[in-house]
């Protein structure tokens, strides 16, 4: 079959966007939540700490009953309880006295500095102070740390350990997320054969499979691996619908293209309708975009580089929304570091490597898996430019 028709990428970006697709949440208990991204906005329910406590063992004290004291004429206090971290604080020194206590302890109301030990001397029940203590010293009060009602963490942010901290902090056991949408990932071609199989010949390793998997992954969703489909319709159709049952989209690689055993497209529409098939970009030109049942099917290039580039500029947005999270699209300006010839008529993403203040294009092709795998970005050339000199400045959009 040829391609239906070749579309602008903007055409097929609207496409994807009018998906309609809504980011579902679910609560995860907090010991799973390493990863996952925000649903909701998050308030802290609590002080942090929730009471005054001292921060050094020694001596809670009413500061003013220290002020008069020297090095000459040191200030006694009668030392009339303890306390230590976890009690509730059972006394409370008067004018004259001070607790021994020890650090996170509460603070009793009627003290307001804590003394460290190491500056002191103690005699029996009594303590001997050589210099003043002011208000707040050897005390945390309560609230400085994180104080109640403060936001702490905007909804769409990626939890990461300071951020599952922060949460155990204020005792949430339970967070709000964004439902991982799952993805199922299929490679095709009786080419590919898996890493630990055999390498006969006329065979490949499979590179798609578990590149989009990972990246999935990576971006916050479940991918999840179906394997190898050979070229054939059964095999291929029957992965397709595997994948229809147990994920909300479904990714191909390979069999995109025009050629005799390239089923995918006439597949998808037996199942469900195509969009898109070719996009006017390079690499990446036979890419299929449809949909089944409500699922978005794509079907990305069998070329390593044009599928992952593929993936990056349409998969990865639509991945994006769904778990919440904003694009981060990162660009800086670099100076070409060498002169490239462009595809006429296509709009044309060119891998670059940044060394230093220069983009270094990548021109091994998109048959490369390193094509991509060495790049740190890519350049856009409009298709209506055919040739880019050396030193002519690029703007980098950069992967990752
Ligand atoms: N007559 C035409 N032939 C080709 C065209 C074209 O426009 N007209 N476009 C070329 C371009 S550009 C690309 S990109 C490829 C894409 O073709 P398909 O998407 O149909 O992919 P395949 O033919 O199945 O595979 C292409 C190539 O990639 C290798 N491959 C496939 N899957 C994997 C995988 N999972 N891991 C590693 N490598 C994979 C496959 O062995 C082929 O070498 O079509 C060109 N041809
Ligand atoms: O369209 Mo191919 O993906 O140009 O490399």
């Amino acid at each position: 079959m040829a391609f239906l028709k070749v579309v602008p990428l903007e055409k097929a970006i609207k496409v994807i966007e009018s998906f309609n697709f809504e980011p579902k949440v679910e609560r995860v208990p907090l010991g799973d939540a390493l990863g996952r991204v925000l649903a909701e906005d998050v308030v802290s329910p609590i002080d942090v700490p929730p009471f005054d406590r001292a921060t050094v063992d020694g001596y809670a004290v009413r500061a003013q009953d220290t002020f008069m004291a020297s090095e000459s004429q040191p200030v006694k206090l009668k030392i009339v309880g303890e306390i230590n971290a976890g009690d509730t604080p059972s006394v409370q020194p008067k004018e004259g006295e001070a607790v021994y206590i020890s650090t996170g302890a509460p603070l009793p109301e009627s003290a307001d500095a804590v003394i460290q030990f190491e500056d002191v001397e103690r005699e029996g029940d009594t303590v001997i102070i050589y210099k003043p203590a002011y208000p707040g010293l050897g005390v945390m009060k309560a609230g400085t740390d994180i104080p109640k009602g403060k936001l702490l963490l905007k909804r769409g942010t990626r939890l990461g350990f300071k951020e599952t901290a922060l949460l155990s902090a204020v005792g949430l056991s339970e967070v709000p997320v964004f439902r991982k949408p799952r993805v199922a990932v299929i490679s095709t071609g009786n080419e590919i054969v898996l890493p630990g199989e055999e390498l006969r010949p006329g065979k490949i390793y499979d590179i798609n499979g578990r590149a989009i998997t990972d990246a999935v992954r990576e971006l916050g969703g479940e991918g999840v691996f179906l394997g190898i489909a050979r070229d054939d319709r059964d095999s291929l159709k029957n992965l397709i619908l595997k994948g229809l049952e147990c994920c909300d989209i479904v990714l191909l690689s390979g069999g995109a293209s025009g050629g005799i055993r390239d089923l995918t497209s006439s597949i998808i529409e037996e199942l469900g309708r195509v969009y898109i098939h070719g996009i006017a970009i390079q690499p990446g030109k036979p890419t299929i975009i449809g949909e089944i049942n409500g699922k978005p099917i794509f079907g990305l290039p069998g070329y390593p580089t044009s599928c992952l580039t593929n993936f990056t500029l349409l998969v990865a947005p639509l991945l994006r929304k769904l778990i919440g999270r904003e694009a981060e699209i990162r660009k800086v300006k670099k100076r070409l570091a060498h002169k490239v010839f462009s595809v006429k008529g296509r709009r044309q993403f060119l891998p670059v490597r940044i060394e230093g203040e220069k983009a270094v294009p990548i021109l091994k092709g998109s048959g490369a898996v390193t094509s991509f795998v060495d790049a740190d970005g890519f350049i856009e050339v409009p298709e209506t430019v055919e040739i880019l000199e050396a030193g002519e400045e690029v703007e980098v959009t950069l992967f990752g």
